[in-house]
Parts: structure tokens; C-alpha cells; sequence
């Protein structure tokens, strides 16, 4: 794993002043149809660089489409969605982004070395990048703890195993932007808390921002920033402790059904007033 010398617990640093960059998504009137139902309505938010910003929300609420569109691959997308500085989709963004689905995508009749050689070859192809290509995927799969795998066959791999592959392929050219759907789902807690060490020091020495999905509450406590999403909606944008100190709440599970009930208290008053 990479060296990672921060806050050793489970929660990250508080956020800190700094100059405010641009930042590296920012959603304005978002909206996205998924056959005949519009999926995202009227999304507005932002994610800062060099953070880890946590995308939570109960299961079907549109984290996965939200995050495809943030990569590119999302059709039917409307309103304004910038990605570094570029509409999402830009050509240009394909090498600055790491995308990570929840399916691993990892050739099983390959070993692990021989996946991320590939993938380095279309990232870097030529002779010339060879070099850099051979070191690109030496720390690849140290980053994600699998030198000791690095000649097992992808298919004999376990599913955390293989999801790491899929990880180490998106660290593969250094990205700005690293877009994990679920990374962390099936794993046990020892490599759950690996994988968050890595998160914090891809932000920290790297300045790689991360944008994290989860549907399991107490990772949002490992997060700078989230942003908590209902049916289609943010409900939320703020630090973990904020959204605690805001609702008066102990962790941020307790937080977010808080906004919910919030937010359908909300809708039934607007109803009986129309
Ligand atoms: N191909 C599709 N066509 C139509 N609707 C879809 C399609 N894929 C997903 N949906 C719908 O879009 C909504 C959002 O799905 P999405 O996968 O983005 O949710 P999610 O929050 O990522 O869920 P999970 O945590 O279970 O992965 C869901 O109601 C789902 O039924």
C-alpha cells in the first residue's frame, strides 16, 4: 500500500483553510433520464480537489448514474457538468479520470502484471514508454498491496482481489480524478481500512481527488466532504461534523435519516399548501 503516515484512525483530518481552487466537478442544474424515468433531478454541487468527498445514499438513489455521467459514459446527461475544467465526456478527460465500476473489469485468463501491462499499453503505447510503463504498473500493484499476487492468474483471484486489480488499472496513469463505485464493498475490515489508507494518501501526497460511493454509513466518517443523495436528489453537501453539529446528530447515519425526514416533511407541507 502507499506509505501512509496521516491521522491513523478512522476519521480523516479536519478540513482545513486553503487557497480555494477551482474545483474538480461542479454539477449545475443537472438532470439524467435513464429510459423512461428522469434518474438525477436538478443536481447542484461541487467537489473540491485533493479530497475525498463521499458520495452516500441508500441503494437505487442514482449514485452509480451520477457517477458515470462524472465520467463520461452516462448518455441522456443535461445542464452543466464540468470535470476539471472540461465538460464530462471531453476527450481530453479520458487519461485525467481513473473510473472504477462495481464490476471488476480484469481479463480472468491474464495475471495481474499482464492486466496492467495492457492497460499501460493503451494508456502509454510505443517502445519509447516502456521503461515507465514496467515502473507505472510496479507501483500500481503495490499501491493496491498485490505485489505478492502480481504473477496469479485474475482468475483465480479473490472478488476484494479482482476489484483491487480493477482499482490498480484506474492508478495506472496517475490520475487528477479517481471515480469509485463501491470500492470497498465485500471486503473484510482489514483491507476496508488498507484501502481507505490509500484513499487518504493518494489525496495527501498526490493531490488526487476522490470521489467515493458508498451505501454503508460509517464510511462517510473517512470522507473531508459528502454529499448525501435521496431518490435522485443531494439532500446534502458539507464535512461529516458539520452535518452532525447541523442536525444535532451523534454520526452521520443518524444525520442523514434526520434530512430525510426533514426533507418528506418538507414535501408533505408544500402538498397540503397547494
Ligand atoms: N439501464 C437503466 N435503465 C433504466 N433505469 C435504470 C437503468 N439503470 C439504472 N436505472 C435506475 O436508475 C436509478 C438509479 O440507479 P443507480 O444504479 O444509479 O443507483 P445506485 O444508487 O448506484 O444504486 P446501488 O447502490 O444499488 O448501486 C434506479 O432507480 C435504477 O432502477
Amino acid at each position: 500500500m502507499v506509505n501512509y503516515t496521516g491521522n491513523p484512525s478512522s476519521r480523516p483530518p479536519r478540513e482545513q483553510t486553503r487557497t480555494p481552487a477551482a474545483p474538480a466537478v461542479r454539477a449545475e442544474d443537472l438532470h439524467v433520464v435513464r429510459g423512461p424515468r428522469t434518474v438525477l433531478r436538478d443536481l447542484a454541487f461541487t467537489v473540491p480537489r485533493g479530497r475525498i468527498t463521499g458520495l452516500l445514499g441508500p441503494s437505487g438513489c442514482g449514485k452509480s448514474t451520477l457517477m458515470r455521467a462524472i465520467a463520461g459514459t452516462q448518455a441522456k446527461v443535461t445542464g452543466t457538468l464540468d470535470v476539471l475544467g472540461r465538460p464530462a465526456g471531453h476527450p481530453t478527460l479520458r487519461t485525467r479520470i481513473g473510473y472504477v465500476t462495481q464490476a471488476p473489469s480484469v481479463f480472468d485468463d491474464l495475471t495481474v502484471r499482464q492486466n496492467l501491462a495492457y492497460f499501460a499499453a493503451i494508456l502509454a503505447p510505443g517502445r519509447a514508454a516502456a521503461d515507465r510503463r514496467r515502473e507505472d504498473v510496479t507501483r500500481a500493484v503495490a499501491d493496491v498491496d498485490l505485489t505478492t499476487h502480481a504473477d496469479a492468474l485474475a482468475g483465480n483471484l479473490s472478488g476484494g482481489q479482482r476489484s483491487r486489480v480493477s482499482l490498480a488499472v484506474a492508478l495506472l496513469g496517475a490520475p487528477e480524478l479517481l471515480v469509485l463505485d463501491e470500492p470497498t464493498v465485500g471486503l473484510d475490515p482489514v483491507l476496508r481500512r488498507d484501502l481507505w489508507a490509500l484513499f487518504h494518501a493518494l489525496a495527501a501526497d498526490r493531490g488526487t481527488t476522490l470521489l467515493v460511493s458508498s451505501h454503508v454509513m460509517d464510511e462517510a466518517e473517512r470522507c473531508h466532504r459528502l454529499l448525501l443523495m435521496r431518490d435522485g436528489r443531494i439532500l446534502a453537501e458539507d464535512t461529516p461534523e458539520a452535518l452532525r453539529v447541523r442536525t444535532g446528530s451523534e454520526t452521520v447515519e443518524e444525520a442523514f435519516l434526520h434530512l430525510v425526514d426533514e426533507a418528506t416533511a418538507a414535501a408533505r407541507t408544500k402538498e397540503t399548501t397547494r
